[in-house]
C-alpha cells in the first residue's frame, strides 16, 4: 500500500498544525509531522483502551506492587505529589517521609549555601562532587546542566560516574579538599563503581589534611541501604534515605537529587518538582486523545510496532539540554529493553526501542545526513526552548530557524524535479542535471515531533522529564512488560567479578576459579601479559 506523503496530508488539511498541537504543564506539542490522520490517532487510542492503559495508569498512582519481577511499586509520582493525598505503600502513607526528606534537604542546602556548614579549616565549600553512577549519576547531572542559569555562582558542581580512574583523576587534579564537598550517591551503596570511587575520594581527602573526625563534615551519603553507608565512615545524620520504591533512572527528584538542589536553592528543586507534578496531574486526569506523554507513546509504537522503525532519536537545539539523550537512554532503554511480558511469556513484537540523539544544530553537520537520505526509519523528537537564557546577537533565531528547517526538511524532502529544476536554473545542462539529481533527492515523509517550553526553567524542565517518564510507562504498560527491572544489567556484573578474580588474584587461585571461553581468556592474557597466541 503506497503512503499517502506528508506532503500532500498538509496540503489536504490546512488545519493540521491545529489539530495535531497540544500543549501541557508549559510543555508543547506539535505533532502534525508524523505519518498520521486523525483515523490513524483514533486507532491508536483504541489499543490503548484495549490494552486497558487507565486502569495501569491508576495502579501506578495508588502505590501498586506494579513491578512484578521485584515486587515493589513504583513511585516516583509521591516524590513530587504536591497535594494533600496520601500515597500508601504496604498501608502506609509514604508523604510524611518523602516531606521530611525534602526538609532534611532544605536544611543541608540551606546550610551549605549561606556557608553555615564550612570545611575542616573553616572555609566555605567551593565544590561538590557527586560519586554515583546510572541512575544516581544521569538524572541529577542533566537537571544541573540544564538549570545552570540558576546556579549559585561560589559553588561549582562535579559528576564522577566512570571507573576508569581518569574521571576522578581529572576531577580531583582542580580541587581543593579544603573546600570539597563529596555526595556519595547510591540507592543500594553496593555499586563497585560507585564505591570504588568513594573510596579513592576518602582517600584523596585523608592524604590532604581530612582526618577522620573532619570526614563528617565532607561526606555525606544518599541512600535506601543505610548500615553500609555507616559501614563505609558516614555519620548517620549525613545520610539522606531512598526508598526500594523509587526506581534508581526515576530517582533525580528523591534526595539524589541533592546536587541539583545544592546547585540552584532548594526553592528551584521545589519549582523543578512542581513541573513534574504538573505533568502528573495532567497525565493522570487527561483523556487519552488530549493527553502528552500517551500520544507521544502512541506516535512511538506506531512506528516501533507497525512501521519497523529501530531507534529514536532526542535531538535537543538547548545547549544546556545536551545530555537530556543520555538520561533518556537509561530512562527508556532500561525501562522497555525487556523480551518477557509480565507472565515470563517471550514477546513476539518489539518492545524499546534503541534512543540516541545530541544536541542540535551540532547534530545536523553529522548524523543528520543519515535522517534525510538513510535507508532506515528514525522518528525523532526536537525539543527547543521559545526564548533562550543568552540572547547572543541573533543566536537564538538562527538555532531555532535550524531546528524548524530540519523537521521541515525531513517532513518536505527534495523531489527529483525540483532537484533537477534547481540545477538548471544554478546553470548546469540538462544532461549534467539528469546525472546529478538523483543524489540530491530527499524522499522526505520522515516524521518528527517538536516538543516546545517558554524557557528552561526549573518548572518546565521537572514537566519535560516527567513527560518523557510517563511516555516511556505507557509504552511498558502497552507492550505488557515490567518497566521497571533491570535484570540484563546483572549478568554483566556477575562475570565482571569473576574476570576481575582472574586479573588481580594470584596464579594459583586463578587455576580455581571457572574456566572462560577462548576469547575472553586470551584477552585475560593479553592483559596480564601473558600472551603466547601470537
Ligand atoms: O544507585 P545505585 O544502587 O548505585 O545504582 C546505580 C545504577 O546501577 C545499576 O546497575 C542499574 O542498572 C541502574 O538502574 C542504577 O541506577
Amino acid at each position: 500500500m503506497k503512503k499517502t506523503h506528508m506532503r500532500e496530508l498538509f496540503a489536504a488539511n490546512p488545519n493540521r498544525f491545529r489539530e495535531f498541537f497540544i500543549e501541557a504543564a508549559g510543555i508543547k506539542l506539535d505533532f502534525s509531522k508524523n505519518l498520521i490522520t486523525a483515523k490513524t490517532m483514533k486507532l491508536l487510542a483504541d489499543l490503548a483502551e484495549e490494552r486497558r492503559l487507565t486502569d495501569a495508569v491508576n495502579e501506578m498512582f495508588r502505590g501498586e506492587q506494579i513491578n512484578r519481577s521485584e515486587q515493589r511499586p513504583a513511585l516516583h509520582i509521591a516524590l513530587r505529589n504536591a497535594s494533600e493525598r496520601p500515597i500508601y505503600v504496604d498501608g502506609q502513607d509514604v508523604m510524611p517521609e518523602v516531606r521530611a526528606t525534602l526538609e532534611k534537604m532544605e536544611l543541608f542546602t540551606w546550610k551549605i549555601r549561606s556557608t553555615q556548614w564550612r570545611g575542616f579549616s573553616n572555609l566555605p565549600f567551593t565544590d561538590i562532587v557527586s560519586i554515583g553512577i546510572g541512575g544516581s549519576f544521569l538524572g541529577p547531572k542533566l537537571v544541573s546542566a540544564a538549570l545552570k542559569p540558576y546556579w549559585n555562582d561560589t559553588l561549582n558542581c562535579h559528576y564522577v560516574a566512570n571507573i576508569d580512574g581518569t574521571h576522578i583523576t581529572e576531577v580531583l587534579k582542580h580541587l581543593d579538599p579544603e573546600t570539597t564537598l563529596f555526595l556519595i550517591q547510591s540507592k543500594s551503596f553496593g555499586t563497585q563503581e560507585t564505591l570504588e570511587n568513594a573510596k579513592v575520594a576518602r582517600h584523596w581527602f585523608m592524604q590532604n589534611g581530612g582526618s577522620e573526625d573532619t570526614i563528617g563534615k565532607h561526606f555525606v551519603a544518599i541512600t535506601a541501604n543505610v548500615p553500609s553507608a555507616i559501614e563505609f565512615g558516614i555519620a548517620e545524620d549525613n545520610i539522606f534515605p531512598m526508598w526500594d520504591w523509587v526506581g534508581g533512572r526515576y530517582s533525580l527528584w528523591s534526595a539524589i537529587g541533592l546536587p541539583t538542589a545544592l546547585a540552584i536553592g532548594m526553592d528551584g528543586f521545589r519549582a523543578l518538582l512542581s513541573g513534574a507534578y504538573a505533568m502528573d496531574e495532567h497525565f493522570r486526569t487527561a483523556p487519552i486523545d488530549q493527553n502528552l506523554p500517551i500520544i507521544l507513546a502512541l506516535l512511538g509504537v506506531w512506528y516501533s510496532n507497525f512501521m519497523d522503525a529501530d531507534s529514536y532519536a532526542i535531538l535537543p537545539y538547548d545547549h544546556y539540554l545536551r545530555g537530556l539523550p543520555a538520561h533518556l537512554q537509561q530512562l527508556d532503554m532500561e525501562s522497555n529493553g525487556k523480551r518477557v511480558t509480565h507472565n515470563g511469556d517471550e514477546v513476539d513484537y518489539q518492545t524499546g526501542p534503541i534512543i540516541w540523539g545530541g544536541a542540535g544544530a551540532n547534530g545536523q553537520h553529522a548524523y543528520h545526513q543519515l535522517l534525510h537520505q538513510g535507508t532506515r526509519l528514525a522518528p525523532a523528537d526536537f525539543i527547543i526552548p521559545l526564548h533562550t537564557h543568552n540572547p547572543v546577537a541573533n543566536h537564538h533565531a538562527i538555532l531555532f530557524a535550524n531546528c524548524l528547517s530540519q523537521t521541515q526538511a525531513l517532513m518536505q524532502g527534495k523531489t527529483l524535479s525540483e532537484a533537477k529544476q534547481e540545477l538548471i536554473a544554478a546553470g548546469m545542462s540538462a544532461r549534467e542535471a539528469d546525472a546529478l539529481a538523483p543524489h540530491k533527492v530527499i524522499p522526505g515523509n520522515k516524521p518528527s515531533n517538536t516538543v516546545l517550553f517558554e524557557r528552561a526553567t526549573p518548572r518546565t524542565i521537572g514537566a519535560l522529564i516527567a513527560m518523557y517518564e510517563h511516555k516511556v510507562f505507557v509504552q511498558g504498560a502497552l507492550w505488557d512488560i515490567n518497566s521497571f527491572d533491570q535484570w540484563g544489567v546483572e549478568l554483566g556484573k556477575q562475570l565482571g567479578n569473576e574476570i576481575l578474580r582472574k586479573l588481580v588474584s594470584a596464579p594459583a587461585r586463578e587455576q580455581s576459579s571457572p574456566t572462560l571461553d577462548a576469547s575472553t581468556q586470551g584477552l585475560v592474557d593479553l592483559y596480564l601479559g601473558r600472551d603466547k597466541h601470537f
